[in-house]
């Protein structure tokens, strides 16, 4: 069987993980790297099954497939990513396909909260330079507090769960809204009926919907109009969800007081973006995934997947590639 592990940046981040974790959890598979077996950089149609790195590796991909691709191809492609967008089509339709869901929700929700904290405590601003400075810096206003402010989840999955649980530890009150019946184990959140009554209630809003045909400017001109004045929006899912436009005259006219954006569109911003220099955005580079535990993470799902995928049985966080989650 081969399994292909595209593109190299998956050998090198995971497949250095994969091959003693595949051992470790008793996989017995052989993991086959990129250059050896593929003779051009978007071949892997001989593949049983490809392990691939985020949409980004795919950017330039060809708009079709390979005949090989065709003939043959994995019945099965396990994503690094939980995002299912911005892939070629050719690549995940009519295959089982399963993400990576969760792996980096802790990372993610620890941005979240780092992002609000700061908002809250201002300690980045503060640095007095010497007595007169430190005499201005203790005139300043209080500093701000979590607790009692509200927090709004748009997407109630692994990364909202993992937000919720620890702004509630915070004392904020947390309202989600999500596709889907709630059920009684979320006993963390408030569930609310539409976005618009979210945005309307919220301090800080979370982004944390997948990007879909539904969700796509979900945050547009019309639902920022009834957000509660100075609210901060946090973006840790796609910038695809966002108008980018009207979101830069919300923050102008000062119906949004603060954005903290992981994700754009396009990514980067090209040089000279207003979102560079804005005084009220807060920019970083798709990072919020990053932290100590997410290639293990990923990697021990790879290999529970790969011996569910032996062994005849349901695998992990299989994902619908055509309607995007
Ligand atoms: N910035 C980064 O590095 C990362 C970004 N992400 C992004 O965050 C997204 C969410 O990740 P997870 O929480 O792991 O996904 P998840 O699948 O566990 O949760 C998604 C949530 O969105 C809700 N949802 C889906 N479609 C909806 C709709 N049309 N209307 C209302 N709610 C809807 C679902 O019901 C669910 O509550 C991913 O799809 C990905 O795009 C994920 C990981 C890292
Ligand atoms: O997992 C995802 O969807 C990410 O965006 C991480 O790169």
């Amino acid at each position: 069987m081969v399994v292909i592990a595209r593109p190299p940046v998956v050998i090198n981040q995971i497949g250095s993980f994969l091959t003693p974790s595949l051992a470790e959890f008793g996989a017995r598979i052989e993991v086959v790297a990129g250059e050896r077996e593929c003779t051009a950089p978007w071949d892997v149609g001989h593949a049983d099954i490809l392990l691939t790195a985020p949409a980004s590796a795919w950017r330039n991909a060809p708009l079709h497939p390979t005949q090989a691709w065709q003939r043959h191809g994995p019945r099965w492609v396990q994503l690094a990513s939980a995002g299912v967008d911005g892939f070629p089509q050719w690549l995940l339709r009519g295959r089982t396909v399963t993400c990576g869901r969760g792996d980096a929700a802790i990372p993610i929700a620890e941005y979240v909260l780092a992002a609000i904290l700061l908002r809250a405590k201002r300690l980045d601003a503060i640095a007095p330079d010497g007595p007169d400075g430190w005499l201005q810096a203790k005139a300043l206003p209080p500093l701000g507090s979590l607790a009692g402010q509200t927090l709004g989840l748009a997407g109630y999955g692994a990364i909202g769960r993992a937000v919720a649980a620890r702004a509630r530890a915070f004392g904020m009150r947390v309202l989600a809204w999500r596709r889907g019946p709630w059920d009684h184990a979320d006993t963390d959140v408030q569930p609310v009926i539409s976005p618009e009554a979210l945005i309307a209630q919220s301090d800080h809003l979370v982004l944390a919907l997948p990007l879909t045909a539904q969700t796509a400017f979900c945050v547009n001109a019309a639902l920022l109009a009834r957000a509660r004045t100075g609210i901060h929006l946090i973006n840790v899912a796609r910038g695809g969800l966002v108008d980018q436009d009207a979101l830069l005259a919300a923050l102008d006219r000062g119906q949004v007081g603060f954005a903290t954006l992981d994700v754009t569109t396009p990514e980067p911003l090209p040089r000279g973006h207003p979102f560079y220099s804005h005084p009220a955005i807060r920019l970083t580079p798709h990072l919020s995934w990053t932290g100590p535990a997410v290639g293990r993470n990923l990697a021990r799902r790879i290999a529970e997947n790969l011996n569910r995928f032996l062994g005849d049985r349901p695998l992990l966080d299989v994902v619908d590639a055509d309607r995007g989650y």
